[in-house]
């Protein structure tokens, strides 16, 4: 339903979006994943008309993206565009009037939305005394109010607690149900994980790869993975080198990739002599994917990245010899 064509975007001589392109099938869940600054909010507030495109092109249901077709989607933002003395019931009909719902839409919509974020019982609190899990829920509310298709969630479950988030993505399964069509960003990769039928992930405004979890899963040659707590750490790395099981390091931790799910005793055995303190078992993960792919990206990427180093060189040499 959404297709994105070598989009770019720059601030002054910084480029933001680098040629993206990606595309979103109608009821998925897609997940754009990316660290701080990767360009995820731009383009998101360039596909909410919040921001110009340099150059490329988006399509909506095959039409291109203009006014006409930006009713078709709805943001909810990372903060929460909230009045708080107002009602729940006022801050609804605030925004459906912005879209022009009749009274008669109102009366039907307003009860309609805040069942489907399960805050039917607080059409008449005011939202400064809601939770955050139900002001985000709220948000939520607002945003489904004129019908949209697409609806774009930016960091859905910042700063809620483990029972709002939870309800969070029950709540985002069940417009998924319903036919709704979603993007998210998230930094938490067990919610993407949990949630999202595609992923994206972005480097410096390129996307590096896409694909549903099983398709990015190939980018590890490794059925599993061990994380191993040793005081003997060079000891252990040379003998898995020996036996060609890469390592990687996941923060404080020591992971090998193990190239088939072996039984424990037989890794135990593979490390006989060395001192282990433990060793924990688990399986390929999105964490884990995601690490590999920013680490070794593409070659075409690492090219486009080099080239796109080059040239700033080149232009900041120009300018210094201008
Ligand atoms: N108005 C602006 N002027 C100049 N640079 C900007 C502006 N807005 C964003 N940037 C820069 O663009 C880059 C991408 O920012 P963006 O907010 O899209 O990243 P993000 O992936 O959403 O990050 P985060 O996960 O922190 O929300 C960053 O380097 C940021 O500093």
């Amino acid at each position: 339903m959404l297709q994105i064509r070598n989009l770019c975007k720059s601030y002054g001589p910084n480029p933001v979006l680098q040629n993206l392109n990606l595309s979103i099938a109608a009821g998925e869940i897609y997940g754009l994943l990316g660290s701080n600054g990767a360009g995820k909010t731009t383009t998101i507030n360039i596909l909410c008309h919040l921001l110009q495109t340099d150059s490329g092109s988006i399509t909506l249901y095959d039409q291109p993206h203009s006014e006409a077709t930006q009713s078709l989607i709805a943001l909810v933002p990372q903060e929460n565009l909230l009045y708080g003395s107002l009602t729940c019931e006022e801050n609804l009909s605030f925004f459906a009037r912005l879209y022009g719902l009749s009274k008669r839409q109102r009366q039907e919509r307003i009860p309609a939305c805040l069942k489907a974020v399960g805050l039917a019982n607080r059409l008449k609190s005011p939202a400064e005394t809601l939770s955050g899990g139900m002001q985000r829920r709220l948000s939520m509310a607002i945003a489904l109010v004129h019908h949209p298709k697409l609806l774009i969630l930016d960091e859905p479950t910042a700063g809620l607690d483990i029972d709002a988030r939870t309800a969070m993505w029950r709540l985002i399964r069940q417009l998924q149900a319903q036919g709704m069509t979603i993007l998210l960003t998230t930094h938490l990769l067990d919610e993407a994980e949990r949630l999202c039928d595609r992923l994206g992930i972005l480097k410096h405004g390129r996307l590096l790869a896409e694909g549903s979890l099983p398709q990015l899963r190939q980018r590890i040659a490794a059925q599993e993975i061990i994380v191993i707590k040793t005081a003997e750490e060079e000891s252990a790395i040379a003998r898995a080198q020996t036996l060609g099981f890469p390592h990687r390091r996941y923060g404080e931790d020591l992971a090998f990739w193990l190239p088939e799910v072996m039984e424990l005793k037989d890794i135990i055995g593979c490390f006989a002599g060395i001192l282990l303190t433990s060793i924990a078992r688990e399986p390929v993960r999105l964490e884990h994917i995601y690490h590999e792919i920013l680490r070794n990206p593409p070659v075409a990427e690492r090219q486009a990245d080099h080239l796109c180093t080059n040239s700033s060189t080149l232009s900041q040499l120009g300018r210094g010899l201008g």
